[in-house]
C-alpha cells in the first residue's frame, strides 16, 4: 500500500503519537515529520532517536507547513492545542487525534475550527499499555490492534480515507463508529476497568499496611491493578471528558456490586455462583475472541483445515465424547427442574456449550463443564428470566427447535439466531405446530432464523402428525406442551430418538408413549435427577467406518449409547457385512449403552432399507464413505432430510467422493454409490465441507485408504460435537494434520 502523507507533524510526544509517527516513517509515508511536546527534553529525546526531524518550542511552527497533524496530546489539552495552531493551519491540512473520549473532541474542533470543518477526523486507537514516553514508542504497538474511527456528517472524504490508510500502513485494523456509540462502548470497556484499578489500589493503599498489601497482593492484586500505573493526567481527563457516559455504567456496576453484597452477606452460596460462572464464561469467551476462535464481526475465525494423508490399521480403546442430544436435553431439563442436576459425561462441544449459554442467559446457575460434570441449580418450571438479549444458538439446529418449544411457554420475549449455517435452516416446521398451539412465533422469510416468540401466550395441546421424521420437532412440541393446557401428542412417521420421552420421565414427568404417539399433559413439574451422558454413538460411528474400511484394524468404544432409536448406523453396517460386536451392555440413567468392538471387514453394496434412515440419520456421511470402500453398489432412498442438515449432506459428499475418484450421484432422496472393492482407493483432492462438522469428519475417515493426501477445508466445526476428534483419530491410526491459518479481519 502506498500511502503519501507529506509533511507530519506530532503534537504531544508520548508512546501514542510516537510509536503511530515510527511506523509511518518506517512505511515511507513521510517526508518530513515536526513535533512538539511542552518538555523540552521529550522534543530532543525524539530527535535523537530518529523519530521526528526537528521540533520547535512554538507549537504553531511545528504545524506551519504540515499536510498532516497527529494531536496526541490528553483529551482537556486538545482545545488549547486548536485555539494555538488554528491560524497557522496550511490550506487542506488534514487532523487527526487519538484520544480515548470522541464526544468532547468533536466540540472542541466545532468550537475552534467551525462546526462544519471537515478536515479533523476523530480516531482512537485501541492499543497503549501503561509504559508511557517517547523511549517506549513501537512501531509494531497497532499491528493487529484496533483502531476506531468515528467520521461526522461533515467529515471530508479523502481526510477520512488518509486517516484510515495512515493507520492501516501501521497494521492496525480500522473500525468505524459513531461518536456517541463510541463513548457509550468506552465507558464500560475501558473507562469503569480504570476507574475500579485506581480507585482499589487507592482503598487498599490507603487503609492497610501498605507493605503487606504490596508484599502478600501477588497475583489477584496485580493482574487486577496493572492499569492503575497509566498517566493520571490523562485518566482525569478522560473521567471529566466522558462524564456522562461513565457515571451512568458506573451505577449500572453499583447496583450489581450491592447485589452481589447482598448474596455474600445472606451467604447464597448458589446466587454468588452464579456470578461467577457468568463471569468466567464470558472471560472464557473473551480468550478466544483473542486467539481469534471465535466469530465475532468483523473478525474471522481462524480457518482449519485438515491434511489428510493414508493411516494404518487402527487398534485401541477408547472412549469418544458425550452424547450431543442427551447433553442439550440434560442442560434443558435440569434448568427447568425444581433442585440441583449434576451431569457427568456432558458434551463440551460448541452445540451443547450453545444451549448451556443460553440458560445461563437466562439466569441459570450453571457450574462447569469441567471434565464432563455440570452442575444445574434449577429453577423450576417458571422461573427462567429473560434473556439480555438474543439467545445465539451458532450452529445448533437442536438448540434452536427444541428451545423453540420452551421459549413458547415463557411469559417474555425470545429472539433466537444463529451463525450462517443455522440461518439457512428450516424452521417453519416447528414454528407452524407451535402457531397451532397458540404461541405466537415468527421467523424470517421462508421460515429461516431468526425466531421471534413473543411471550405470554397461553398455550392448547394439541395433536400433530409429524410431516417429516424429525426427533427435533417432536421433541419441541412435546417441550412446549409441558407448558399447555390438557394434552400434547405427536406422532411420527417412523421412530425418532426418544431422548426426551426418556429423561422427561427420568426427571418424574409423565409420558404415555403409545406406539408412535408420545403424549405429555402440561402444567406438571420436574425433579432434578443425576444424568450419566453415555458416549456418543454419532461421533463413535466415524471410528466404526473408519475401522471398517482398513484392514487389519481392531478397535474397542467405550460406554456408547446403542438407544435403538440410534442404531442404525449398527444395523447399516452389520447388513453390508461390518464385523461389529456389542460388549458388556447395560443401562445408565434410562439408557442403554455398550462397549462396541469393531473389526475390519469387507463391506459390500446395499439398498438400505429405509426404516433406518432415521434411526442413521447423522451417521449417513460417514456410511457413504463405507460404500465407497464396499464391493458393489449401494443404494440410499429416503433420505431428503440429508439436505437440510448442518450442509446439504447429500450434494456435500457425493461431490467429494467425486473429488476423490469415486462414481457417485446424487439423487432428490438419497445417492446411488459404486463402491471401489476391497483394492480400492481414494485418490487426493480438495474437499469443500461447507463448514459441516461431520462432512469434514468422514473424509478424514476416507484418507485411511487414500493414495495421496486430502485437504480438507474449513474444519473449524468439527468442535461443535467432537472436539477432540484429530486427537483421538490420530491416536488410533490415522494421519490428520491440522493446518491453521490465521484469521483475517
Ligand atoms: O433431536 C435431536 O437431538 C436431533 C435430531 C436429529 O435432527 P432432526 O430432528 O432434524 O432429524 C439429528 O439430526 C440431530 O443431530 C439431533
Ligand atoms: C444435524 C445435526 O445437528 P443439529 O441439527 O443440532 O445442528 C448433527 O449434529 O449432525
Amino acid at each position: 500500500m502506498t500511502v503519501t502523507l507529506g509533511h507530519v507533524a506530532v503534537v504531544g510526544l508520548g508512546l501514542i503519537g510516537c510509536s503511530w509517527v515510527k511506523a509511518l516513517r518506517q512505511a515511507g509515508c513521510t517526508t518530513a515529520v515536526s513535533g512538539f511536546d511542552r518538555n523540552l527534553d521529550s522534543m530532543q529525546q525524539a530527535q535523537q532517536l530518529g523519530i521526528i526531524d526537528s521540533y520547535s518550542e512554538q507549537l504553531a511552527e511545528v504545524v506551519a507547513d504540515a499536510d498532516f497533524i497527529i494531536v496526541s496530546v490528553p483529551i482537556k489539552a486538545v482545545r488549547s492545542v486548536l485555539e494555538e495552531i488554528a491560524p497557522s493551519l496550511k490550506h487542506n491540512a488534514i487532523l487527526t487525534d487519538v484520544g480515548s473520549v470522541k464526544g468532547s473532541v468533536a466540540s472542541d474542533v466545532a468550537a475552534v475550527l467551525g462546526a462544519q470543518f471537515g478536515r479533523f477526523v476523530l480516531g482512537h486507537p485501541i492499543a497503549g499499555s501503561e509504559r508511557s514516553g517517547v523511549a517506549a514508542a513501537d512501531a509494531d504497538l497497532y499491528r493487529r490492534h484496533k483502531v476506531i474511527i468515528t467520521p461526522q456528517p461533515h467529515t471530508d472524504t479523502d481526510a477520512l480515507q488518509q486517516v484510515v490508510a495512515a493507520w492501516q500502513v501501521a497494521g492496525a485494523e480500522v473500525e468505524q463508529m459513531d461518536v456517541v456509540h463510541h463513548d457509550e462502548v468506552l465507558a464500560a470497556t475501558s473507562h469503569l476497568p480504570h476507574l475500579l484499578s485506581y480507585n482499589l489500589v487507592d482503598t487498599l493503599a490507603s487503609r492497610h499496611e501498605n507493605k503487606e498489601i504490596f508484599h502478600y497482593a501477588a497475583g489477584g492484586f496485580r493482574d487486577f491493578t496493572r492499569i492503575a500505573a497509566s498517566s493520571p493526567v490523562m485518566w482525569r481527563d478522560i473521567f471529566s471528558a466522558n462524564r456522562e457516559q461513565i457515571l451512568a455504567v458506573l451505577d449500572m456496576f453499583q447496583q450489581d456490586l450491592t447485589q452481589l453484597r447482598q448474596h455474600i452477606e445472606a451467604d447464597d452460596v448458589t446466587q454468588v455462583m452464579g456470578v461467577l460462572t457468568r463471569a468466567k464464561a464470558a472471560r472464557d469467551h473473551f480468550s478466544k475472541i483473542l486467539a481469534r476462535r471465535a466469530y465475532v464481526e468483523p473478525m474471522k475465525t481462524a480457518t482449519i483445515s485438515y491434511l489428510a494423508s493414508a493411516g494404518r490399521a487402527l487398534s485401541g480403546q477408547f472412549r469418544v465424547p458425550g452424547d450431543k442430544s442427551i447433553s442439550h436435553r440434560s442442560i434443558m431439563l435440569g434448568s427447568l427442574a425444581n433442585g440441583v442436576t449434576e451431569v457427568s459425561g456432558f458434551l463440551e462441544g460448541e452445540d451443547s456449550l450453545a444451549t448451556l449459554q443460553a440458560f445461563r442467559d437466562m439466569g441459570v446457575v450453571i457450574e462447569g463443564p469441567h471434565r464432563g460434570r455440570v452442575t444445574i441449580h434449577g429453577v423450576g418450571m417458571h422461573g427462567l428470566q429473560p434473556p439480555p438479549g438474543s439467545l445465539y444458538l451458532g450452529n445448533s439446529g437442536t438448540s434452536m427447535r427444541l428451545l423453540a418449544g420452551l421459549m413458547a411457554g415463557q411469559k417474555f420475549n425470545v429472539e433466537m439466531t444463529g451463525d450462517e449455517s443455522l440461518s439457512k435452516r428450516p424452521m417453519g416446521r416447528v414454528a407452524d405446530p407451535l402457531a397451532l398451539m397458540g404461541a405466537n412465533v415468527d421467523t424470517a422469510d421462508s421460515g429461516r432464523p431468526p425466531v421471534r416468540i413473543r411471550g405470554g401466550s397461553a398455550l392448547r395441546g394439541i395433536h400433530y402428525d409429524l410431516p417429516m421424521a424429525s426427533a427435533q420437532v417432536k421433541s419441541c412440541l412435546l417441550l412446549a406442551g409441558l407448558y399447555a393446557e390438557g394434552e400434547t401428542s405427536v406422532t411420527e412417521p417412523a421412530p425418532t430418538r426418544d431422548h426426551t420421552e426418556r429423561m422427561l420421565k427420568g426427571f418424574g414427568y409423565d409420558v404415555q408413549v403409545d406406539g408412535s404417539t408420545a403424549t405429555v399433559k402440561g402444567g406438571g413439574e420436574l425433579t432434578a435427577c443425576d444424568i450419566d451422558v453415555p458416549a456418543d454413538i454419532s461421533s463413535a460411528a466415524f471410528f466404526m467406518v473408519a475401522a471398517s474400511i482398513m484392514p487389519g484394524s481392531d478397535i474397542t468404544l467405550e460406554h456408547v449409547g446403542i438407544n435403538p432409536t440410534r442404531i442404525g448406523v449398527i444395523n447399516i453396517l452389520k447388513a453390508m457385512g461390518g464385523n461389529i460386536e456389542l460388549l458388556n451392555e447395560r443401562e445408565v440413567g434410562g439408557e442403554p449403552v455398550a462397549d462396541i468392538r469393531i473389526r475390519s471387514a469387507q463391506l459390500k453394496g446395499i439398498h438400505i432399507p429405509e426404516d433406518q434412515v432415521p434411526l442413521a440419520i447423522d451417521e449417513f456421511p460417514s456410511l457413504f464413505v463405507a460404500a465407497a470402500c464396499a464391493d458393489g453398489e449401494t443404494v440410499l432412498t429416503g433420505a431428503e432430510e440429508l439436505r437440510v442438515k448442518e450442509s446439504d449432506r447429500i450434494q456435500a459428499m457425493v461431490d467429494g467422493l467425486v473429488t476423490l475418484g469415486v462414481d457417485a450421484k446424487g439423487t432428490d432422496d438419497g445417492a446411488v454409490i459404486q463402491g471401489m472393492g476391497g483394492d480400492g482407493q481414494f485418490g487426493g483432492g480438495d474437499i469443500v465441507t461447507y463448514h459441516d462438522h461431520r462432512i469434514a469428519m468422514s473424509f478424514a475417515v476416507a484418507s485411511l485408504r487414500t493414495a495421496e493426501p486430502i485437504r480438507i477445508l474449513d474444519c473449524a466445526n468439527v468442535a461443535t460435537s467432537f472436539p477432540n476428534f484429530v486427537e483421538l483419530a490420530n491416536g488410533c491410526g490415522m494421519h490428520i494434520e491440522v493446518v491453521e491459518e490465521g484469521a483475517t479481519a
